[in-house]
């Protein structure tokens, strides 16, 4: 009998980190683990390590090769030694919404980021946090001292000593490495440099420029790693593949094709599909993001998907079992809109926005009836975002639906009618990290292409007839009625709170 060859694949998402051991030569998962995440917007890498740590204990025997998909965007700045030296400032942190007008408006406006780097930046993006540690670190120095307390301290000094800015997945691969030293030799690959804000898909490199736009200096920035690249060796004996953003790696996990879009329903609400030429949108909806194949992935991203229905279940003091048989056996939200921008939002860029509900009446405050307009909420949302692809000219002819939030049977049975596409439901599985384990196959294999591995598909709830055309038409109408409410901030100034 021939020995398995193994691969393992992390994804360091917001909420956890997941570990899939898995055989090269097929993808089945052999092991796997998972250890959460702080629940926070602003994370000590260390916190990463030791969900790692945790999550691949006793898992690595006979492991060959490895590679991160890490949750994209998120600021972790070094200084020369590689020493961490402020919490890294996640892509659902808002602080930066601010920082991210007044880039915008500083470059020309949205055309001229459009131009510069395919996408028009977000507070998610990793330069608009660049700036917002900048203006915060020269707002308490002008305060003096001991302005803003330790915080404060805190951020002065990190600007004052970052000399390298690095994300999740790279921070990850490099401490991975047996031998590094300092911030010498720290990787990332075209998909999470995409995420930048300082990478044009275009001419496929850095935009230096726009780090000192929004930093006022140079920080080193990781080398650029090609898909299939052996960038280190780990201390249990595997080679370490290049990594990759978290939905670059889903895209390679789940072996996207022309015509599907992959919908991902995790901490985020992702839609993205795989393309060979870049997109450029002005309008800002549409990123124009690389994948990890050496092509490219627009996507749209909202800040609430998941969460939403954990959050409406505690407030219906339901379990999510119980949740969701609530919605799918609902008789219908009845005109109960949901706006699910708990955590703010991103798309659409309402960076100060709330949740909100409207409609409520007598018959319609009831908990089948919330649990309904929750997953219909999210799934409008998500609808939007599919539009936008097709905006873009991107082909849907199937929706993948993923991540954790798309094991929910409610979300299966109305995402058909809501987001106007075939359903396909790949099998409930971590395709970040069989996406990064795909490419640690891939590099360690030094084949031309990945290796092919099957994607089992389930079978999804069957659909529910709903009007969805009244269902989005209310949806888009209280989101533009409310609007300036919304872009406004929360607790508005004066409210006492
Ligand atoms: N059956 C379900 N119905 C609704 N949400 C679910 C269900 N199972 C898991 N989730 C949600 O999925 C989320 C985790 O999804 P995941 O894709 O792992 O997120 P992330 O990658 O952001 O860490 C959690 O918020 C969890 O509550
Ligand atoms: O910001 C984005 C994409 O632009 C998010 O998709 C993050 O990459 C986090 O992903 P999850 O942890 O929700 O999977």
């Amino acid at each position: 009998m021939t020995e398995l060859r193994l691969v393992a694949g992390v994804d360091c998402s917001t909420q956890a980190t997941k570990v899939l051991v898995c055989d090269a030569e097929t993808g089945a998962v052999v092991r796997e683990g998972r250890a959460p995440h702080p629940d926070a917007t602003q994370v000590d890498p260390a916190e990463w390590w030791k969900a790692w740590e945790t999550a691949s204990d006793g898992l690595l025997d006979g492991v060959q090769a490895i590679a991160v998909g890490g949750q994209q965007h998120g600021m972790v700045l070094l200084d020369e030694a590689g020493e961490v030296v402020h919490p890294a400032v996640l892509w659902n942190d808002t602080s930066s919404a601010d920082a991210t007008t007044e880039l915008i408006a500083e470059l020309g406006g949205p055309e001229a980021w459009a131009e510069a780097i395919g996408s028009v930046p977000v507070p998610s993006f990793t330069v608009t946090k660049l700036r917002w540690l900048r203006d915060e670190a020269a707002r308490s120095a002008a305060g003096g001292v001991a302005a803003g307390g330790d915080a404060a301290a805190m951020r002065r000094e990190a600007a004052r000593r970052a000399a390298a800015v690095v994300l999740p997945h790279d921070w990850m691969t490099h401490r991975l490495a047996a031998d590094r030293s300092g911030i010498a030799g720290i990787t990332t690959d075209r998909g999470d440099a995409s995420g930048t804000g300082w990478w044009s898909p275009t001419t496929n490199d850095y935009r230096t420029d726009l780090v000192e736009l929004a930093f006022g200096r140079q920080l080193a920035l990781p080398r650029v790693a090609g898909p299939a690249e052996v960038v280190g060796e780990t201390a249990f004996g595997a080679v370490i593949a290049a990594g990759t953003g978290d939905n670059a790696a889903a895209a390679l996990g789940l072996d996207l094709q022309p015509g599907d879009v992959a919908v991902s329903l995790g901490t985020s609400g992702t839609a993205f599909a795989r393309c060979a030429h870049p997109t450029k949108d002005a309008s800002g909806l549409v990123a124009a993001f690389a994948d990890a194949t050496g092509e490219y992935l627009p996507l749209v991203c909202t800040l609430n998907a998941a969460r939403v229905m954990s959050a409406t279940a505690h407030l219906l003091g339901l379990e999510l079992s119980a949740f969701d048989e609530a919605a799918i056996t609902s008789s219908g939200s009845d005109g109960l809109v949901l706006l699910p921008f708990l955590d703010g939002e991103r798309t659409p860029d309402l960076p100060h926005s709330t949740g909100l509900i409207y409609g409520l009446t007598r018959a319609t405050m009831q908990p089948a009836t919330m649990a309904r307009a929750a997953v219909e909420g999210l799934l409008c949302g998500l609808a939007d975002a599919v539009d936008a692809l097709r905006d873009q000219g991107v082909p849907v002819q199937r929706v993948l639906l993923l991540g954790g939030g798309a094991r929910s049977r409610a979300v299966q049975a109305l995402a058909p009618a809501l987001l106007g596409a075939e359903i396909v439901l790949p099998e409930p599985a971590e395709y970040v990290a069989l996406g990064a384990a795909r490419q640690a196959a891939w590099a360690l294999s030094g084949a031309a292409t990945p290796p092919t591995w099957q994607v089992p598909l389930g079978k999804p709830e069957p659909a529910i007839t709903v009007d969805a055309a009244t269902i989005r038409a209310n949806y888009s109408q209280v989101l533009t009625s409310t609007r300036p409410l919304l872009s406004t901030p929360y607790p508005s100034p004066g409210s006492g709170q």
